[in-house]
């Protein structure tokens, strides 16, 4: 896997902003691997969410970037796929927080919620931000499974 390699996908709502995004990375020196949409024909978030989650489980990039309407449809498909943790942010500190605390490995945008310059903004912070480790680690490691019974 390339280290500075990201996979990308998103709905015919997130193709603008992908396409947008997608310069800004390729500017950065990211390698880009650009799951579509590739028109403005309209499809279903759920089946670019799956990919996304299915090349991240393959291990074709480390980070994934994931683009609908509003983040939300096309992050829960991400989010339904164990090797995936994809947080939805629209705005800098969440996407930073979700890489310190989370460990999140791919991220969510609205495009129909959010302008180019706010998410570049989004995108540099979640991609800039270390996992912190230490206790965060210990509650990560706890995502990985559904219990059984709950300690609380
Ligand atoms: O999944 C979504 C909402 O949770 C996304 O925003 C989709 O992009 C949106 O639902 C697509 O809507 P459209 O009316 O079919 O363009």
């Amino acid at each position: 896997m390339a280290e500075h390699s990201i996979v990308v996908a998103a709905d015919h709502a997130g193709l603008a902003l992908k396409t947008q995004l997608i310069a800004h990375l390729e500017t950065r020196g990211w390698t880009v691997v650009d799951l579509g949409t590739h028109n403005g024909e309209s499809v279903d978030y759920p089946d670019y969410g799956h990919a996304l989650a299915k090349a991240i489980a393959e291990g074709r990039a480390p980070f994934g970037l994931v683009v609908c309407g509003s983040g939300i449809g096309i992050s829960i498909a991400a989010n339904r796929h164990p090797s995936v943790r994809c947080a939805l942010c629209s705005e800098p500190l969440s996407a930073q927080l979700a890489r310190q605390h989370n460990d999140a490995n791919v991220l969510a945008l609205g495009g129909r919620l959010i302008g180019e310059a706010m998410a570049t903004t989004i995108l540099d912070a979640f991609l800039d931000t270390p996992f912190e480790g230490g206790r965060h680690q210990r509650r990560v490691d706890k995502l990985g499974s559904v219990p059984q019974e709950t300690s609380c």
